[in-house]
């Protein structure tokens, strides 16, 4: 395993790399921890796909390098990058049976065969493949045919980085939950770089240790997921991630004030160097601001419906034309279409043109 650094690296697949605002992946510069467990997070198009395809060397970049523990491998194949990869569905021997699949890529790189049977018992374990290892491929269902894949992308403790592209798309939905906290565990014993890329938020926050968030050919954040959870640093994650997503709502905010349509939000930080002309939003998150019997000093919502999610209900509101949810606290009806919004003054973001800004204490 190793640590990967990406330097101001981009792809532009136009072949015009005259504006990278117009890349398919805009310059980046970041570091992947060796050992870490990373999800790359965003919806379809964002660029998850051409990073991935740029680590794992199916793509050259346009512009910059990639560096496995320090040394330079952008100009290296694939194979010589010493890298797994599990794809969407299954890649795997159908005629031979499920320990010599396993077996492949160690027998492949002329392993020991005594070195080969226990990392192929300890692998088939961890995934509860040992009773099948003897079974043709062919013959299982492709939900075991994934576990397979999987399998032989985590046998190699050799590798530099093991890549995942959407590895849950096949599987059973009834079996996800089972399988993602499964590679959070095998991520745990076998201690390997993994990579892991999904537009699914449970996927990426049930496996990855730091989820990088990504929007546009961006990296948006990377951070843990309470850190996404607690200060989203561009609007797109604060309401990607998250269900309901963040409230975003334009206001005018000075000082510690936010104001939205004359009525004041308290803030806990004070902004007075916003950035001239810039679009001003405020987010917060439903679970940090409540609905109230509609009274003085209270934001005054017009409630569309209120949706129990079992231990939790929010009401959906509109602030004039925009969208608002908020937590129903336990005991209390909405009565009528009013309702009061209590914010929660610590947990209030201010953000200038999509990006977080930091407030003075
Ligand atoms: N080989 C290619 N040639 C031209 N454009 C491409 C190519 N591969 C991807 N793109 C474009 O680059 C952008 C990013 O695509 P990419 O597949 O990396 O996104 P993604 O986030 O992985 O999406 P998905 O989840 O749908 O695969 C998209 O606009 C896509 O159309």
């Amino acid at each position: 395993m190793a640590r990967i650094d990406l330097v101001d690296l981009a792809q532009s697949y136009s072949g015009n790399d005259a504006d990278p605002e117009s890349f398919a992946l805009k310059p980046i510069s970041m570091t992947w921890r060796q050992g870490g467990a990373y999800a790359l997070l965003g919806p379809s198009g964002c660029g998850k796909t051409t990073l991935l395809n740029l680590i794992s060397g199916i793509v050259t970049p346009t512009r910059g390098q990639i560096l496995f523990d320090g040394k330079d491998i952008t100009p290296l194949s694939t194979q010589k990058r010493n890298i797994a990869q599990v794809f969407q569905f299954p890649v795997i021997y159908d005629t031979m049976t499920v320990g010599e699949n396993l077996a492949f890529p160690l027998k492949n790189r002329g392993v020991p065969k005594a070195q080969i049977d226990a990392r192929v018992a300890e692998i088939s374990e961890l995934l509860d493949l040992t009773p099948y290892l003897g079974r043709k491929a062919t013959r299982l269902t492709p939900d075991a045919k994934q576990k397979i894949s999987l399998g032989r992308g985590l046998v190699r403790s050799d590798v530099a980085a093991v890549l995942f592209d959407e590895p849950l798309t096949v599987i059973d939905p009834a079996l996800k939950w089972e399988l993602r906290s499964k590679l959070k565990a095998l991520h745990r014993a076998l201690d390997l770089t993994m990579i892991y890329v999904t537009h699914d938020q449970t996927e990426a926050l049930t496996f990855a240790d730091t989820v990088v968030v990504m929007h546009d050919g961006r990296v948006v954040q990377s951070g843990t997921p309470q850190e996404l959870f607690d200060k989203p640093a561009h609007t797109f994650v604060g309401y990607f991630i998250g269900s309901p997503g963040m409230n975003i709502v334009p206001a005018e905010v000075s000082g510690r004030e936010a104001r939205i349509g004359g009525h004041v939000i308290a803030l806990q930080r004070s902004y007075d160097k916003l950035p001239a002309g810039a679009t001003i939003e405020i987010g917060i998150r439903p679970e940090f601001v409540h609905v109230a019997t509609p009274a003085p000093g209270l934001l005054l919502a017009q409630v569309e419906r209120v949706d129990d999610l079992g231990r939790i209900s929010f009401a959906r509101v509109r602030i004039g034309g925009v969208k608002f949810a908020a937590r129903v606290p336990q005991g209390f009806s909405v009565a009528g279409s009013d309702v009061g919004l209590v914010f929660d003054p610590g947990r209030v973001h201010v953000y200038a043109d999509s990006r977080l800004v930091e407030g003075v204490a």
